[in-house]
């Protein structure tokens, strides 16, 4: 997918909702536990209550490669349910890889071939050759971290290096990247007060914002700092939505979650 065809999506939709589908088998109703694949069962009733709220679908991997074989093959149904039957949805694999460069151009074949994936996120510790190769993916994202949500953000991130924090050498320098259009940046909902810097350095990128809900991120302030032309932002909620009840109606109750930050964010791009 275009970024053209992601905002186009945005202004459809009135939303820039991105839900996180982290599934915890400890976590979801009990009688789903006795289908054939809980977690695609789990996740089909989620996306089928929720694709109308949402222009983004964000498994992190972790949740599935903790399963084993039956883990992937979950995660290799449900993106191919999301992209038979909702192809306008953006599909986040949230994997967070980036390695030597041969090595990393299999992991862009393993998310943006085999599962096909519209985007990837990747860590910059490795630096351009790392990450190139999944920039060569045409019309493939590649979302590096580039300062996150956790409290250990501040261990390195924050840290400066030529008197400049290091997540802005890693915002500046990815710019000169070959295919740097095809860039996104992870920055945490918790750190709304860095947005303004940051939308000094890359005005016109996408970036994945987890960390609204379970985590105590606030969308409006995110929205203050981060909104570009195009909106620019992929807002994520994970537990906050998927985990509103573990009841029978589980999946009514995270679409009236969903639907909570949808309305917010209408009002927002009115
Ligand atoms: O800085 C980061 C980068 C990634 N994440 C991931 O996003 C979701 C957040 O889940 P919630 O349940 O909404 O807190 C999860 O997959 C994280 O691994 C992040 O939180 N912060």
């Amino acid at each position: 997918m275009t970024t053209s065809q992601l905002v186009q999506q945005i202004k459809k939709k009135k939303s820039f909702l991105c839900i996180g589908l982290d599934v915890d088998l400890n976590k979801i109703p009990k009688h789903l536990l006795r289908e054939d694949d809980p977690i695609f069962a789990f996740n089909k009733a989620i996306i089928d209550a929720t694709h109308h709220l949402c222009v983004a679908y964000k498994p992190n991997t972790a949740f599935y490669e903790a399963y084993g074989i039956k883990g992937w093959q979950a995660l290799e149904k449900t993106i191919n349910y999301i992209n038979e039957n909702h192809p306008e949805i953006f599909t986040i694999a949230d994997a967070k890889r980036g390695d030597i460069g041969n090595t990393s151009t299999m992991y862009a074949k393993a998310f943006f071939e085999d599962l096909a994936f519209d985007s990837v996120t990747v860590a910059p510790y490795m630096g351009k050759d790392s990450v190139e190769p999944f920039l060569a993916f045409n019309d493939k994202h590649t979302i590096m971290l580039a300062l996150t949500s956790n409290e250990g953000a501040f261990d390195f991130q924050t840290k400066q290096i030529d008197g400049k924090e290091v997540y802005k050498h890693v915002l500046e320098t990815s710019k000169s990247w070959k295919n740097a259009e095809n860039l996104m940046y992870v920055v945490g909902a918790t750190k709304a007060e860095y947005l303004a810097d940051i939308r000094n350095i890359i005005p016109d990128s996408f970036l994945l914002v987890p960390g609204v809900g379970a985590q105590g991120g606030n969308l409006q302030d995110v929205c203050k700092y981060g909104m570009n032309d195009n909106v620019g932002l992929l807002i994520n909620s994970s537990r906050g939505i998927i985990y509103a009840s573990n009841n029978e109606d589980f999946a009514q109750m995270s679409a009236h979650k969903a639907e909570a930050l949808q309305k917010e964010m209408a009002l927002i791009l009115e």
